[in-house]
């Protein structure tokens, strides 16, 4: 039976010794703290917008070994930040973990039962395919306190309402594979997760799989999401490869600077991108601008007018909009007038947020639109080429 896997739980980040991220997230990107894990050797903090966690990890001593203190997943020994796990909950943790060690995967954390005064959870730790990554499996169904076993709620949490920011949950994982490794990642994902293929783009072909080729770009993507099943909503998870021959470009760049494949970046869902946007520039995160000849192109203010938005505002904020994703919702509005504008979707993408050119942050607000927009993914090319020559 395949697994049943839901939305992320939390994407845990690590970050070295001394390194300080957390206030980033929380200041810049309104992340509030929400409960906290102590011990004399690591710090762990969960961070909450909406249904996106954030579990940051840290050592608060330097050391060569593996910590084995790091509750709820796996010590990736990080030389530099890092996003390398995602967890799931899942219905039966030992019975997955057993099915994956049958079928080959590593399971370095087995079945656990961890509990406090707010009752129990079951969770086991499996190496993916990809890189560093590895999954926390969960089963939180017997516990209702604030986060998780082990965890102390973290008292004066601030109100989420009012800052602007509006973040609902996890959109999207997209990760950075090796070349010629994103097949057997897919396969992997399907195989062992039960995970299901869709395309990108109706021009997508089953066995080639997304092809952005032509005006500098070269990557390949194949995109895949969690069965929709009793445990919540889907993930979806985008694998990325290089095809380019043309350096520096951000999926290589990820390989180098990161040390190999992994998690590149994190899409945030929001229902108001201008105002999120405009809230998180105010607070100091820096997005990407996409090149100016973005909005000049040829019937793109058009586009943006005929969705219902702001050409100027867009230009302003530097956000992408692209209508020729295929919807979600096609068909006739309830007062059977046809609407051409309705499945769109709205993306930006934020600076690497440590301090190599590896992991990023998106807000995405789709309106009906489950792809991703190829000019919005050129546009971001390009826009990082052009970052990166500048600080070349
Ligand atoms: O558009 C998105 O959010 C994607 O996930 C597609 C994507 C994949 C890799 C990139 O380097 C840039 C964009």
């Amino acid at each position: 039976m395949a697994a049943s896997l839901s939305r992320p739980c939390f994407i845990s980040l690590h970050v070295p010794y001394r390194q300080r991220w957390a206030q980033d997230l929380a200041a810049s990107f309104r992340f509030h703290p929400v409960a906290v894990r102590e011990t004399p050797r690591v710090r762990q903090l969960a961070l909450r917008r909406g249904a996106a966690v954030f579990l940051l990890n840290q050592r608060l001593a330097p050391s060569r070994a593996p910590s084995p203190d790091f509750l709820y997943d796996v010590d990736p020994q990080p030389a530099l930040g890092t996003a390398s796990n995602v967890c799931f909950e899942v219905e039966d943790v030992p019975g997955l973990c057993e099915r994956l060690r049958g079928r080959g995967c590593s399971v370095p954390v087995p079945p656990t039962e961890v509990s406090d005064e707010g009752g129990s959870v079951t969770y086991g730790v499996v190496r993916s395919v990809v890189g560093n990554i590895s999954h926390t499996l969960l089963d939180r169904s017997r516990y209702r306190g604030p986060f998780l076993p082990g965890f102390q709620p973290v008292q004066g949490a601030p109100h989420e309402a009012g800052d602007g920011v509006e973040i609902t949950n996890f959109d999207h994982i997209t990760y950075v594979c090796p070349r010629g490794g994103a097949r057997a990642a897919l396969d992997w994902y399907q195989r062992c997760f039960g995970f299901q293929r869709f395309l990108l783009s109706p021009q997508e072909r089953l066995a080639e799989g997304y092809v952005l080729g032509g005006q500098g770009v070269g990557m390949l993507l194949l995109a895949l999401q969690s069965a929709q099943g009793s445990s919540g909503p889907s993930c979806k998870l985008v694998l990325a490869e290089s095809l380019s021959k043309d350096s520096p470009n951000q999926v290589d760049t990820f390989l180098a600077q990161h040390g190999g494949a992994g998690i590149q970046h994190v899409g945030l869902c929001t229902p108001d991108i201008v105002s999120t946007t405009r809230a998180l520039q105010q607070a100091g995160v820096r997005f990407f601008m996409p090149p100016t000849t973005y909005y000049s192109q040829l019937g793109k203010e058009e586009e943006i007018r005929g969705a219902g938005q702001d050409p100027d505002m867009l230009a302003e904020l530097g956000i992408l909009l692209d209508t020729t994703v295929p919807g979600e919702n096609k068909g006739p509005c309830t007062d059977g007038t046809e609407s051409p504008s309705r499945n769109y979707l709205m993306q930006i993408f934020t600076h690497p947020i440590f301090s190599e050119e590896t992991f990023f942050l998106e807000l995405i607000d789709r309106r009906g639109a489950p792809g991703f927009g190829e000019g919005n993914i050129r546009a971001l090319w390009k826009a990082v080429q052009v970052y990166m020559d500048q600080r070349q």
